[in-house]
């Protein structure tokens, strides 16, 4: 039985899954890791097929619907019904390094629900990305904190780790938001859950192989859900870490 899970989503990743699967199992080796495709027309299902066969800890679920919010929810909920006590989430290009993991696992071990890996906090190190992603994040960051009343300071970070205990306690299916939008609400529900939040610096550095899946109207739509949220008096004020 796996203490740590991590969910790895992939929509056409095949130049960088193998190298950034590798990178993950050698920084938390304790881990099981699960890839969730969804039937990516690039070969990604066959390439995590490949690293599963050559690989115990490494998982496949191959999956007929498309989507990162519901990708990720059944990584989560697979990981609780392997008895995992912690699930990590993370991008497969990389970007997001992992030798940081085993520092935000320290964290979590110390009972912090919900530990963001944070590209704005003081000791993080942000490589190669460009002006126009740098603002956007940036700014939706310092929007998303001032409407929604937290100090959290990179609330749309990927790289995470779940208590277990907290999303059990989180109606996954009531989340209707996707993509950056997405990783905000799973910081509010954490909050109103009455989880407990922190943040540790960590490497980025923009991804250097394949593309984006996220498109400009995921952007649109995380400020048109930060703004209806902040004035129907949504808060994510988090319990702070004891
Ligand atoms: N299974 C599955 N995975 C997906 C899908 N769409 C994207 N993914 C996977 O989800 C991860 C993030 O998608 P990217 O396309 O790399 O997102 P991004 O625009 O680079 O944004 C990233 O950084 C943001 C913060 O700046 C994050 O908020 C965002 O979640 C993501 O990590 C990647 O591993 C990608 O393959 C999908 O429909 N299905």
């Amino acid at each position: 039985m796996p203490d740590v899970m991590i969910v790895v989503p992939t929509y056409d990743e095949i130049e960088g899954l193998e190298r950034t699967v590798g990178r993950l199992r050698q920084s938390v080796p304790h881990a099981e890791l699960v890839i969730i495709d969804d039937g990516s027309p690039d070969g990604t299902g066959e390439l995590a097929d490949r690293l599963a066969k050559a690989d115990a800890g490494t998982l496949v679920i191959h999956r007929t619907e498309r989507g990162y919010r519901s990708a990720v929810i059944e990584g989560m909920r697979f990981a609780m019904s392997r008895g995992a006590t912690r699930v990590v989430v993370t991008d497969a290009d990389g970007s997001y390094d992992a030798d940081g993991l085993p520092e935000l696992l320290a964290v979590s071990q110390s009972g912090v629900d919900l530990v963001i890996g944070s590209r704005f906090v003081e000791g993080s190190d942000v490589r190669n990305m460009g002006p126009r992603r740098r603002w956007a994040a940036q700014i939706g960051n310092a929007y998303a904190r001032a409407m929604l009343s937290t100090g959290v300071k990179d609330l749309t970070s990927s790289l995470r780790v779940y208590r277990t205990r907290i999303l059990e306690r989180i109606d996954l299916d009531a989340i209707e938001v996707d993509a950056y939008a997405f990783q905000i609400a799973m910081a509010v529900r954490v909050a109103q859950a009455g989880g407990t939040i922190a943040e540790v610096p960590i490497g980025f550095i923009e991804r250097a192989v394949g593309s984006s899946k996220m498109r400009v109207f995921e952007e649109l739509a995380t400020l048109g859900a930060v703004t209806k949220w902040g004035l129907s008096g949504v808060r994510a004020l988090p319990k702070p870490p004891r």
